[in-house]
């Protein structure tokens, strides 16, 4: 959270869900043996016993969310309701509210309660496993993942941020997380960073900054399920070797692609370069994909290969290492639990918490300007990028125009708005360039080193061109020194 009336607001929200009994609060006494798993985007993930059960959970707290994005976040969970019982989807119980890992310390803090997955990651997983799989296995986890994001588009759900970080896999079955949530996160100060940790899964489309319409994000997905295919097909994540970066995102906007992997079947090659197809209208749809994986299933298994069966609709205990666990009597009184829960839903008025967040002036015109910031950075990327002149403001203005943007509006806002790296470049871009201020280079070079202290991409370049910009001018007046005079 970013400061102390963020938490207090972003409390009162959740307060309110559990009130109204969106979300089932779970206390502390039902958890045992905490362990520190992982830490995300949004803060810490745990794994915990279920009373003193050998049911595992995982636990992720949400410290590092404003409240706008908490309040999103427990829209988002309530949507999530329609797809929870899909097999190769993490499951949300709740809510628990304590501190994991200091006893007796009262914590204000929510964590999600959720489903474990005993593997972690698919990237992990194929780190540890890949030796040991098939090609029926392979196929079949290709499936699931398919059958997961199917799921989602069919409940007009886009993830927007599928990697092999946020692809789990428990008891060798995928369980996709963070959809829904990754969205809302990706609005918070670390945008670049993220979007560049993962750059060879986001739609190159992206890299423009013109997804604006959803049949794109759909596709955008379709997009990454392609690379996830191929890193199916390897073992190992997409260029593996190189940095993830923005020359790295040029190429892949101009057409780079990994090769195949020998013996992969031509068929599943197919699937996943239509996939990763630079233009978003020449890919398949999900369902489309589901489709051909069945085929290659079928095909394969009256081949007589044993051992292929689709998945994605199976219960937990079947799996294709046969590896059996006794976990009735947690599911079940989870479910239980879980069924509860879904039928206070029903009757409930789902839309009340978001739409009260979008009447209030102040927090929309906040979300706005956020907004408008970001479209802005994005599009100075895409200039950039293109090799346009970054000296010239001629195309900034021209964007401005185009889009009806208050530059003096913004640059104010700037002003007292510095608490994400996107705002501390633009406002050192304002410097650099003049708009709505004198240039100011030694002022923006701050700024720029600031944002690229955040890890931005844009700002880094910046840095780099002024202090390039320095560097040649000083080497001028060392040879003509006169020119210090003209
Ligand atoms: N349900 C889970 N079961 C087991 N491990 C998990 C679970 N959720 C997360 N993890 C582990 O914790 C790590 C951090 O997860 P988390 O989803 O918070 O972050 P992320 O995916 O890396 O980033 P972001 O939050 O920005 O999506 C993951 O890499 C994974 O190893």
């Amino acid at each position: 959270m970013q400061n102390t009336e963020n938490t207090n607001e972003c409390i009162k929200w959740i307060e309110e869900a559990i009130s109204k009994e969106y979300f089932r609060l779970y206390e502390h006494k039902y958890f045992s043996n905490v362990q520190r798993i992982g830490t995300g985007g949004f803060g810490k993930v745990y794994r915990v016993n279920w009373k003193n059960s050998d049911q595992y959970l995982a636990l992720k707290s949400f410290s590092n969310v404003d409240d706008v994005i908490a309040k999103e976040i427990v829209h988002e969970l309530k949507l999530q309701r329609d797809i929870q019982f899909h097999n190769n989807i993490i499951k949300f119980y709740g809510v628990a509210q304590f501190e994991p890992e200091y006893q007796n310390v009262q914590s204000k803090n929510y964590l999600l309660v959720m489903e474990y997955a005993d593997s972690g990651t698919i990237k992990n997983y194929l780190k540890e496993n890949f030796n040991n799989l098939t090609w029926s296995n392979k196929c079949n986890l290709a499936y699931q993942l398919a059958s997961a994001v199917a799921c989602l588009h069919n409940e007009g759900i886009v993830h927007r941020d599928l990697h092999s970080g946020n692809v789990l896999v428990h008891q060798n079955i995928i369980k996709l997380s963070d959809f829904g949530l990754s969205k809302r996160i990706e609005s918070s100060s670390n945008t670049k960073t993220k979007f560049f940790g993962c750059v060879p899964y986001v739609d190159p489309k992206r890299f423009s900054g013109r997804n604006k319409n959803k049949k794109l994000n759909e596709k955008s997905d379709i997009y990454s399920v392609g690379v996830l295919f191929w890193e199916l097909s390897s073992g190992q994540p997409p260029f593996a070797t190189e940095e993830y970066d923005i020359d790295l995102a040029l190429e892949i906007s101009q057409g780079r692609r990994e090769e195949p992997i020998l013996n992969t079947p031509e068929n599943y090659i197919k699937i996943y370069t239509e996939c990763w197809d630079n233009e978003p209208d020449n890919r398949p749809t999900m369902n489309q994909v589901l489709e051909r994986l069945k085929e290659i299933i079928t095909k394969t298994t009256e081949n007589h290969q044993p051992g292929l069966n689709l998945q994605s609709t199976s219960t937990d205990e079947q799996n294709f290492n046969s590896i059996n666990i006794d976990t009735s009597n947690i599911n079940n009184s989870l479910h239980g639990e879980m069924s509860q829960i879904i039928e206070n839903f029903d009757k409930m008025n789902t839309k009340e918490i978001v739409y009260k967040t979008l009447t209030n002036e102040d927090i929309s015109s906040e979300i706005k300007l956020s907004k408008i910031v970001n479209d802005i950075v994005n599009y100075i990327f895409k200039i950039t990028s293109e090799g346009k002149n970054p000296a010239s403001n001629k195309h900034i203005l021209d964007y401005f125009n185009d889009n009806n943007i208050n530059s003096q509006e913004i640059h104010d806002w700037l002003l007292i708005n510095q608490n994400n790296s996107d705002s501390i470049f633009l406002l050192g871009y304002f410097n650099y360039l003049g708009i709505e201020t004198i240039k100011d280079r030694k002022k923006a070079l701050n700024l720029f080193t600031k944002a690229s202290e955040q890890t931005h991409i844009l700002a880094k370049f910046y840095v780099k061109l002024i202090n390039w910009q320095i560097y040649h001018q000083s080497r001028e007046l060392s040879r003509h020194p006169k020119s210090l005079f003209d």
